[in-house]
């Protein structure tokens, strides 16, 4: 395979690096969003036939509301059928509108996402994989064959077949099919960053992947059914309103079944269209109607901000979160550490100090350990390669880096070779009699107060003897933007904590350079799982976001966990959300889709039963005035007769489902106030309005119906 002319991912990881303003993660900061799909003629349209197919009983008995209308329609469409007359065609007619109406806004909605399912599902047509074979010869196969733990290799040009983890080898990915943004991200293999996306492509140089997705189970695949809303499962808040719709359905159907024997003590026997009628007018059919679309809608919203939810109950929990952990580096940081580098101890040499630090990072697999051997290689520090020091030496023995030990390095000939976070080698050493000299602390408290990460590089002799050699300067940068999105957070009354397992002056100084209002350092996987459960027992909603593996069972216990797409499988299994943008703020958008998630449904809530109860002042009267002339006064709406003034309340309760589709598309508009505030000002405009509306509504329909001859 010839080499592409893109620049190669290692040229870019150090241009990145020479600079300061690291291509890492080039716009994973940015906050674009996709454009939002609209509503129109054409969308209606296409969504039509899928809302005619939403009509069958199996499908309506989900909604008991809107399969109430059904049963009502159905009845009256019989009657019609038996005794025709305008009055029960038309009642009937508008019956079956309302139907529609509420499958249509659902198709509506559900319409918005596949158009970009269809895309996803292109994104991958037609990919072959090269897949490795034991022998180690390669065999291409259809992508879509791919199963767990097959490997796979990908070289500049290629895309990538399925989801997998780079077991080897660094690459610049162009990932816009998922993400929308076009430029190139560097995964590499042995750190937080070595996760890659199936339908990604690979730009430059060759990565071996090991698939971790089963067939139709990637994360495209799992997009896809995202948007399609085919995973949809009804959330803790859904079901709770389910419950009052379904009461409300039982009281106005026991209230309407009353209502017939008292109008026939009267001698006004209404008929069975008017009861039907009268039924479904007082039923709150317009939240009845909309909630899918509402919930559909909302998770839309999300994947707009470029944010995947395995769940509608993590969207909505998302609203009422109090407290958010991060993790920091890869997180509030790029995750690109890189050794910059080597200050040696006062009695050693320099050359010495990097020749331990190349030595002891041989071995290591981690994007730190192979840096500190390119950066040896710079100062022109070289040697025997791993495979040679094995070889040659007795005793061998690698110590792999691990989140619990913050240690790595190797054993060679009765040597240990070990670097390290600066507490836990000064702790190593002291084992063996040595100690930290003054310069190398003085060193370490230098470097982390510039927010860096100093590594301790430490040997113990055949002799026994143990000593520090020096400090290895490890540099990351803080993604732009954290600091006023942070303020903006805090808002919103939720506090940040960033929890790193880095030492508490380095986690001092990103704390303060990027804005969070409290840290904890030096934390184990299990303190971040501790901390999450703590505030939790202490009552707070928690979310958690993260990108590593260490980070993987805090972010699974947090109520809501965000996974950083540039993550580890194990951090996107983990969590209940992945941030295609690796943007920790993210969080602020996905609160307020939250919130404004709860608070749509909550204003169509009120307004469709405030309407209700408008409506039965519409109705009832006109039932009652040809038996009771007397309550003529109590018609102050004035409609022109009774049966005109029933049909204009069947004809406002179709109507207002389709007005307020698009609200229910596009969420109340959310502002960052209290929870309370928000109830009172919704309650009041939504109320209201829903109280006055049918009034002005039926009355405009009813002065038109009654031009038509034949109603009346
Ligand atoms: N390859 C390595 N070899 C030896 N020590 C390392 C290596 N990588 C990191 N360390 C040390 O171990 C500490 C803990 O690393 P770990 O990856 O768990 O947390 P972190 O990345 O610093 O923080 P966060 O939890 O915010 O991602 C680091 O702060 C560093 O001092
Ligand atoms: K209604
Ligand atoms: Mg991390």
């Amino acid at each position: 395979m010839t080499r592409s002319s893109t620049a190669s991912a290692s040229d870019l990881a150090a241009q990145t690096y020479a600079d300061g303003n690291p291509l890492g993660t080039p716009g994973e900061h940015k906050h674009h969003t996709k454009a939002p799909a609209k509503l129109t003629i054409t969308s209606v349209a296409a969504a039509l036939p899928l809302a005619v197919r939403k009509l069958s009983p199996r499908q309506m008995i989900h909604s008991p509301v809107m399969f109430t209308v059904l049963v009502g329609a159905a009845l009256c469409t019989a009657i019609s059928l038996y005794r025709p007359s305008v009055f029960g065609i038309a009642v009937t007619a508008w019956l079956w509108l309302t139907v529609l109406f509420g499958t249509l806004s659902e198709s509506i909605a559900e319409g918005r996402g596949k158009a970009q399912a269809d895309s996803l599902r292109a994104s991958r047509k037609g990919v072959t994989a090269r897949l490795r074979q034991p022998d180690g010869t390669t065999r291409d196969i259809p992508g879509t064959e791919l199963r767990l733990n097959d490997i796979v290799i990908c070289e500049a040009g290629d895309v990538i077949p399925s989801d997998g983890e780079i077991i080897e080898g660094l690459a610049s990915v162009d990932e816009s099919t998922i993400t929308g943004e076009s430029a190139p991200v560097i995964r590499e293999s042995g750190g937080d960053r070595s996760s890659v996306t199936g339908g990604t492509k690979v730009l430059s140089d060759r990565i071996v992947i090991r698939i971790t997705a089963e067939p139709g189970q990637t994360f495209i695949d799992r997009m896809i059914k995202l948007v399609e809303g085919a995973v949809r499962q009804k959330t803790p808040n859904e079901i709770a309103l389910h419950v009052l719709l379904v009461s409300l359905t039982i009281v106005f159907l026991a209230v309407t079944m009353s209502l017939a024997p008292f109008a026939a003590l009267a001698g006004a026997t209404p008929s069975p269209i008017v009861l039907v009628a009268l039924l479904v007018c007082l039923i709150p059919t317009t939240i009845g109607a909309l909630v899918p679309a509402i919930g559909i809608a909302g998770m839309d919203r999300l994947v707009q901000h470029n944010v995947l939810a395995t769940s509608g109950r993590a969207v909505e929990t998302a609203g009422d979160i109090t407290t958010l952990l991060l993790d920091k580096t890869g997180t509030i940081t790029y995750g690109n550490r890189r050794a910059v580098n080597f200050f040696p101890a006062d009695h050693v040499d320099r050359t010495q100090l990097i020749e331990a630090a190349r030595v002891c990072s041989l071995a290591d697999e981690t994007p730190e350990g192979r840096s500190i051997v390119d950066l040896a290689a710079d100062k022109g520090v070289t040697g025997s390669d791993l495979a040679t020091l094995e070889r040659s030496s007795g005793n061998f023995a690698v110590v792999p880096f691990s989140a619990s030990t913050r240690m790595s390095g190797l054993d060679l000939d009765g040597r240990q070779i070990r670097k390290g976070a600066a507490s836990t080698v000064t702790a190593f050493v002291a084992e063996y009699g040595g100690h930290s000299p003054a310069e190398v602390d003085h060193r370490v408290t230098e470097i982390s107060a510039k927010g860096g990460t100093p590594l301790l590089v430490a040997q113990v002799g055949k002799d026994g003897r143990a000593e520090i050699l020096g400090t290895i300067h490890l540099a990351d940068v803080v993604k732009p933007g954290m600091h006023a999105r942070f303020a903006e957070l805090r808002q919103m009354g939720i506090r940040t904590v960033m929890i790193t397992g880095d030492n508490p002056i380095t986690a001092k100084a990103i704390a303060a350079e990027a804005g969070v209002d409290d840290f904890l350092a030096e934390a184990t996987p299990e303190d971040k799982l501790a901390v999450i459960k703590k505030e939790q027992a202490a009552g707070r909603l928690v979310a958690m976001t993260g990108d590593g593996t260490n980070d993987a069972p805090a972010l699974a216990a947090a109520d809501v966990g965000v996974a950083m797409n540039s993550g580890t499988p194990a951090a996107k299994d983990a969590a209940n959300m992945v941030d295609l943008d690796s943007d920790p703020t993210k969080l602020i958008n996905i609160v307020g889709i939250g919130k404004q998630l709860l608070i749509t449904r909550g204003a169509l809530t009120t307004f469709s039963v405030a309407n209700d109860v408008a409506k039965y002042f519409a109705i009832v009267p006109a039932l009652f005035t040809a038996a009771f002339p007397g309550l003529g006064l109590l018609n102050i709406m004035g409609l022109a007769t009774p049966s005109s003034a029933i049909l204009s309340a069947v004809i406002f309760n179709a109507l207002i489902i389709i007005a307020l589709v698009p609200l229910a598309l596009r969420g109340v508009k959310y502002r960052a106030v209290s929870a309370n505030q928000a109830l009172g000002r919704n309650l009041l405009i939504y109320g209201l309005g829903g109280l006055i509306a049918p009034f002005i509504g039926i009355k405009i329909i009813d002065l038109m119906i009654s031009l038509i001859p034949g109603i009346g």
